[in-house]
């Protein structure tokens, strides 16, 4: 379950229970988890807030003393504002340790954390807004440099709960225990390295009934996935052109057509140039080639016949692309999967955006997302999901924005972050797998957001498989490829009808 900041409100007051009662619940969970994780003689020092991220700290520091670990607290900020977390101070023995961090040197400050085995940030919480204050940015930033085990409550402070990331100067954590339900920002974990790994901490919270968060999973795939029947035939099963490849990167086009046949696509049709057909024929001899050249009638009619369209990957030395990209585009009436070559084609055409046109799924990664939206990287980066929505709306495309979590929306706002996926896919050639799987999936009839979701989570899911196979270092297409069916043949049976 993913919940938003606005949310959070009213799914507290549907659990029937008090801010005081939550609290309570969330410190002892909390403290039971770090209980469990961190061994018998772990001291623990706690860094509390002004509000009641601050008053989880409080309720964690009573239980961890009453299990007889050593604990002490450090009040970050001046005030504690919130009425439960007053409470939950006043709550605390007379012989917990608590210190004004304004009270304490540097030095001081620097021991202790040092002192103590593991630091718990209860500074802040889903209200945190950037930036930090500088006092506790330096004091962040030191932490960060000495690498001092942090475990965050709910979030990392310094993040911001909805966006991808929020302080450059966020503290990082080995653990963190988000309360309840994850936020947005929680889906970032690997994309922003801030924290190693997260327990999700229950706290009986029901799942809100409109959410804009798609989450996938190997049941919801395999109940989107398409079925086959017995009477199926080439025709039946998704007819799916690929326009891929050009002299050097011939490679392109064999990923993209190999994963869409994987993906079950029955009639493959490719537009490539001619100097890599001989190639191409010999890798993939099951398709049926055109040459580049083909007449506009004779493009037209191929579209025609065709269930969706995919074109870019390995592009670069098409030498029409964009004649052939422009009557795609404007032609095609079926989902239309751009990638790489064709999506910087399109930042160079954004007049082309902006005509009413069909389905069309964008793949790009960050740097071919800078070119198309006109951001720089490092903004992109730095707010992933409001950059990549604004996108999706105004132009009314299914975008991929790819990287370790990659982030999905829909032309309506519908988000949806992957979750599978490792670093064996930081290889060329892992997106133009992707984009073969993805086509091939809108070629079978999945609505585009459905494709898009699909795709990205079992080409994840493919090299997670791989890696129970292959070293991280030594997975390429071909293991990839078996990762995927050896996800599909566990699932043959629900596929077949
Ligand atoms: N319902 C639940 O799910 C449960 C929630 N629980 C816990 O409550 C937490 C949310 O608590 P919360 O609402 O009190 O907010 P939290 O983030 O602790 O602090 C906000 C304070 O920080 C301040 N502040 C913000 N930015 C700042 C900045 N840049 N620089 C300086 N100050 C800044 C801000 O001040 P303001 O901006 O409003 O003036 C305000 O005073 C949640 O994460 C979880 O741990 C559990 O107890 C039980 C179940
Ligand atoms: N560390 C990682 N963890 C998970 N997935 C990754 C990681 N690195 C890359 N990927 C995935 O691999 C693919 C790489 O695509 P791309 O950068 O377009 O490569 P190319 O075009 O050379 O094939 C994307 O789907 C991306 O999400």
């Amino acid at each position: 379950m993913i919940l938003e900041k606005n949310q959070i409100a009213a799914a507290e007051a549907a659990s029937g229970k008090t801010e005081t009662q939550l609290m309570e619940l969330a410190g002892k969970r909390c403290a039971d988890t770090l209980l469990h994780e961190y061994p018998e003689n772990d001291s623990f020092l706690i860094l509390c807030g002004s509000g009641n991220n601050g008053g989880d700290g409080f309720v964690i520091a009573r239980h961890c003393l009453a299990a007889n670990r050593q604990v002490a607290i450090i009040l970050m900020l001046d005030d504690i504002r919130t009425p439960a977390a007053i409470e939950a101070r006043q709550k605390l023995p007379d012989s917990c340790l608590i210190y004004g961090y304004q009270e304490l040197s540097e030095t001081q400050f620097q021991t202790m954390a040092q002192r103590y085995d593991v630091i718990v940030d209860c500074v802040f919480g889903f209200n945190f807004h950037a930036p930090l204050p500088d006092f506790l940015r330096s004091a962040f930033r030191w932490i960060n440099q000495q690498r001092l085990p942090v475990v965050s409550i709910d979030l990392n402070s310094g993040l911001e709960a909805d966006h991808s990331l929020g302080d450059p100067d966020a503290l990082h954590s080995e653990l963190t225990l988000a309360l309840g339900a994850l936020k947005p920002v929680h889906l970032f974990s690997r994309e922003h390295q801030k924290l190693d790994r997260l327990i999700p901490i229950g706290l009986g919270f029901a799942e809100p009934e409109a959410s804009r968060w798609i989450q996938m999973d190997a049941l919801q795939v395999t109940r989107l996935l398409p079925r086959l029947h017995d009477n199926d035939y080439k025709n039946t099963t998704g007819r799916l052109t690929v326009i891929a490849g050009s002299p050097w990167m011939a490679g392109a086009a064999q990923f993209n057509l190999e994963a869409a046949q994987a993906m079950g696509c029955g009639m493959l049709h490719a537009l490539v140039d001619p100097a890599v057909y001989p190639i191409l024929q010999a890798a993939c001899p099951h398709i049926v080639y055109h040459p580049n050249t083909l007449s506009e009638a004779d493009l037209t009619a191929l579209l025609n016949q065709s269930d969706a369209v995919a074109i870019g990957s390995g592009c670069d030395h098409l030498a029409n692309l964009e004649t052939v990209l422009e009557r795609v585009l404007h032609c095609s009436s079926v989902p239309v999967i751009l990638d790489a070559a064709a999506l910087r084609c399109l930042a160079r055409h954004p007049e082309w955006l902006n005509t009413p046109h069909g389905d069309w799924i964008l793949t790009p990664h960050v740097g071919e997302f800078s070119a198309l939206c006109g951001r720089s990287v490092e903004e992109i980066q730095a707010d992933r999901i409001r950059c990549a929505e604004e996108y999706a709306l105004a132009h009314q495309v299914t975008l991929v924005l790819k990287g370790a979590d990659t982030l999905i929306i829909s032309p309506e706002g519908l988000r949806c972050v992957n979750k599978t996926g490792n670093p064996s896919l930081a290889k060329a050639g892992s997106g133009d797998l992707l984009t073969g799987m993805i086509a091939a999936l809108a070629a079978r009839g999945l609505t585009p957001m459905e494709a898009a979701c699909c795709g990205v989570w079992l080409h994840g899911k493919a090299a997670d498989k791989a890696i129970e196979k292959t070293s991280l270092y030594g997975v390429h297409h071909k293991e990839i490829l078996a990762g995927l069916d050896a996800f599909l043949f566990d699932h043959q049976k629900e596929l077949w009808r």
